[in-house]
């Protein structure tokens, strides 16, 4: 059924919370739009995020996430998935606190771990010890993503449609404006 949302809903979280898979299921169920920060670079650059990080590097693929995000969040109001590291940067921040609700999937490292371990589509775990990286970006980031206005935990054993119900929730209990029907 078609709603309307007030504010973007914008998910943070490391790579494999589930960003992209909630962010898709909710925006799919109430007909509100979809925007994945992730796959507007890749289809602006007509390359992949882990060619990009190749030819061009992680400094390069920054600057374009944050042009990338400034666009997402001018347009009308939608589920917006962002790329792991997007909320670290201050500015990014900035931006998704003046235009949206920002909510943090919480998951801890084994279900990051088993989500993320068969895939090579991630650069920053094309390391010796990728699971070891993962840990490392743990700790670096957690303190920086609890600044989110929502912090909602993940919880590994769960399907993406039982999560996308369970956030659903939580944001209407929170914000009861956010997401009306039309
Ligand atoms: N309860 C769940 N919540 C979220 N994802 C789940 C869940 N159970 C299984 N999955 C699977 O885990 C994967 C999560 O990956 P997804 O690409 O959505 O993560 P992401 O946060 O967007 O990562 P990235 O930062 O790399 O873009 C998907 O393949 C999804 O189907
Ligand atoms: O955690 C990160 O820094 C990243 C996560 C992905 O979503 C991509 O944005 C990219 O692979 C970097
Ligand atoms: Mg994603």
């Amino acid at each position: 059924m078609n709603h309307r949302l007030g504010r973007h809903i914008v998910l943070i979280g490391m790579m494999g919370a589930g960003k992209t898979a909630i962010g898709s299921e909710i925006a799919r169920r109430y007909g509100v739009n979809f925007t994945d920060s992730d796959a507007e670079i890749e289809a602006a650059a007509a390359m992949s995020i882990s060619e990009i990080f190749e030819r061009d590097g992680e400094e390069f693929f920054r600057r374009r996430e944050t042009q990338i995000l400034t666009r997402i969040l001018a347009a009308p109001p939608s589920i917006v998935s962002t790329g792991g590291g997007a909320w670290m940067q201050p500015r990014n921040r900035d931006l998704i606190a003046e235009a949206g609700l920002s909510v943090w999937l919480n998951c801890d490292l084994e279900t990051l771990w088993h989500r993320v371990r068969q895939r090579s589509t991630r650069p920053l775990l094309k390391t010796a010890d990728p699971k070891g990286t993962l840990a490392r970006l743990i700790d670096e980031r957690y303190p920086v993503y609890q600044l989110a206005d929502l912090n909602f935990p993940s919880r590994g054993g769960d399907s993406v449609e039982a999560t996308a119900t369970r956030l659903i929730e939580e944001i209407r209990a929170a914000y009861p404006d956010l997401l009306e029907l039309k």
